[in-house]
Order: structure tokens, then C-alpha cells, then sequence
């Protein structure tokens, strides 16, 4: 029975399970249970705090788990990144108060709180800058204004929290996250294989919708060029002479574009409609 990791609490929980279930797994009703085994599909979830993720995930106790980039490194973890979920989305950044330090490099003996002191530390030897990491367990835009600290280094999403506590971003980011599938490339297995492609399922038909349009034959080749999936479009013959059927998956985000660009070259009655799963 695989045994897979989901974050119990947290911006990651709920868009996890969520994910699990559209590709077909059982998930706990309640959000105290700390396993739920979903008998059918021979899996057994255990809903751990996703900092503890890359841990247990790394040491082979289990076989699998979904956790954030930025916690994957911090853990220092040897855990594989083996799929990105494309959820949770954000930057790992050092800030400041915009008159103290503008680069990097200015951070060199100043005192850095963070929550992350793993990826800190590891960016921080990288570049080859000497700085007093100060480990806090989370608030730590707060630690420049009470005066524990001159820099924070911490997730930022829509930057908000930084603005209200007055602090500016101090050069690039130091990673970008989203929610990932961890496991041990060494032991890949077919169970492993099966969930991997069964996600791949769900990103998919998160990301792509199914476009179907009329075209006239002599237009085909300009149209199919607008759409021309991820294969290959299919086509098919219309009873009305002279004018043939397309269905082709396009980009969620590119959907509306197309759609004008075929209204404009003479192709209708063109109709989107959702993709629920898939294989390719
Ligand atoms: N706005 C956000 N706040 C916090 N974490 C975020 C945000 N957006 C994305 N993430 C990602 O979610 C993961 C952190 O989730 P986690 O559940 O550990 O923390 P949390 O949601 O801040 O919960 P708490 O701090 O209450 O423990 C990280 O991988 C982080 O990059
Ligand atoms: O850029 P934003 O959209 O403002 O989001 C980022 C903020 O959200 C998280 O804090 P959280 O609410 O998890 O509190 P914590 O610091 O106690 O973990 C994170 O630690 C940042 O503080
Ligand atoms: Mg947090």
C-alpha cells in the first residue's frame, strides 16, 4: 500500500486535497483525522504539518508527500521534486526598510529572522555573505519594527504583509515556490507512476479546455495554425459541402484570443467546453 504525506493545516491543505480527490482518491471528512486509507485505490493518506513533510518523505518512512519548494529545501531533505502542482504559488525574498540596505550584499553582518533559517543559510554560504540568522516561527515582517532584526527573509505571495509592516524587497527572490509531489526517484515503482500520471491528469484539465469550431475547408490550414493542440487537431467532414469540423485542447488562459482570431478568419459556431480528467 503507498503511503503519501498531504499537509493537515495550512495554505496547502485544503488545495491538496482537493487536487487528490479530482484525480480519484479518497480524502479524510474531517479535518482532525490524521489518516485516511482509500482502500480501492490501495493508498493510505497521513495528514502531517507540512514542514514535516520533506522529512518523513526523505527518510523513507514514507512514500510520498505534497509540500512547498521553499519547505522542501529548508528541510535540507533528500526527497526528489517529482511533480509540480501548480498551486500555492510564491517567492522567497529577503526585505527590508527601503532606507536601510538595497542589495544583497549589504546583508553582510546584519541579523537576518526568518523562519526558513535552512534556505537562508544555504543562500547565504552560496553567495558568500557572513550574516546572524535569527530563527523566529512565523509574523517575522514584525521582527524589523520591534528591533530583533535589520532584514526578514520569508514567503511573500501578494506582497501585502510586507507593505503593511513599511518593508521594501531586497534584490531577486531567493527561490520561487508551489506545491509539489516529493518522493525518492530511486524508488520509483508503478503505484508511483500511476499517481504521478493521474495528477498529470488533473493539471491538464486545469490548464486546458477543449475548443470545437466549423471552418471552411479552403480556411483549414490558417485555422489549424490558431489551434493546433497538442497532438494534432482533429478534423472531421460536415455534411454542408465544402466546410469541415475542428476540435482542438487550447490554453484556458489563451481561449478568448483564439475564439476572436477564428470569428475573424470565418469560423462558427465555435464552442469551449471544460476538459474534467484526462491521459494523454
Ligand atoms: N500567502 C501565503 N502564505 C503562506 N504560505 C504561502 C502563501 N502562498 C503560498 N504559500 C506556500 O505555502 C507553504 C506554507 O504553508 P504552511 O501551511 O506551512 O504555512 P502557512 O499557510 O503559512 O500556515 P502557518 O503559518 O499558519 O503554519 C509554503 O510552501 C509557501 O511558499
Ligand atoms: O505576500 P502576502 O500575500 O502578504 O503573503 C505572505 C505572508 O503570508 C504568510 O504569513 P502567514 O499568514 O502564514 O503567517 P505566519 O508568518 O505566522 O506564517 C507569510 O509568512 C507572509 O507573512
Ligand atoms: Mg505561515
Amino acid at each position: 500500500m503507498l503511503r503519501i504525506a498531504v499537509p493537515n493545516k495550512g495554505t496547502l491543505s485544503r488545495p491538496a486535497a482537493e487536487m487528490l480527490r479530482e484525480a480519484g482518491y479518497r480524502q479524510r471528512t474531517d479535518e482532525r483525522d490524521l489518516v485516511c486509507r482509500d482502500e480501492s485505490n490501495d493508498v493510505e493518506f497521513f495528514y502531517l504539518r507540512p514542514r514535516d513533510i520533506a522529512t518523513y518523505v526523505g527518510s523513507g518512512d514514507l512514500d510520498l508527500g505534497i509540500t512547498g519548494r521553499d519547505l522542501l529545501v529548508d528541510a535540507g531533505s533528500p526527497a526528489d521534486e517529482l511533480l509540480d502542482l501548480d498551486f500555492a504559488g510564491a517567492s522567497f525574498r529577503f526585505a527590508a526598510a527601503p532606507a536601510t540596505l538595497t542589495t544583497v550584499e549589504q546583508i553582510a553582518g546584519r541579523r537576518v529572522a526568518t523562519s526558513f533559517p535552512g534556505v537562508v543559510n544555504r543562500y547565504l554560504a552560496h553567495n558568500g555573505i557572513e550574516a546572524e540568522v535569527i530563527r523566529l516561527d512565523g509574523a517575522v515582517e514584525n521582527a524589523v519594527r520591534l528591533g530583533v532584526a535589520d532584514v526578514v527573509a520569508d514567503v511573500v505571495q501578494t506582497g501585502a504583509t510586507l507593505r503593511q509592516a513599511g518593508l521594501a524587497v531586497v534584490g531577486d527572490p531567493i527561490l520561487t515556490s508551489s506545491a509539489l509531489l516529493i518522493g525518492r526517484d530511486s524508488v520509483a515503482s508503478a503505484p508511483v507512476a500511476q499517481l504521478v500520471r493521474r495528477l498529470q491528469g488533473v493539471l491538464v484539465a486545469r490548464r486546458y479546455v477543449m475548443l470545437a469550431y466549423d471552418v471552411r475547408a479552403d480556411l483549414l490550414e490558417q485555422a489549424t495554425a490558431l489551434t493546433p493542440g497538442i497532438e494534432s487537431p482533429t478534423v472531421s467532414p460536415l455534411h454542408r459541402e465544402g466546410w469541415v469540423a475542428v476540435q482542438a485542447m487550447v490554453l484556458r488562459t489563451d481561449v478568448h484570443k483564439i475564439m476572436d482570431e477564428l470569428y475573424d478568419l470565418g469560423a462558427r459556431a465555435i464552442l469551449v467546453t471544460g476538459i474534467h480528467n484526462c491521459r494523454l
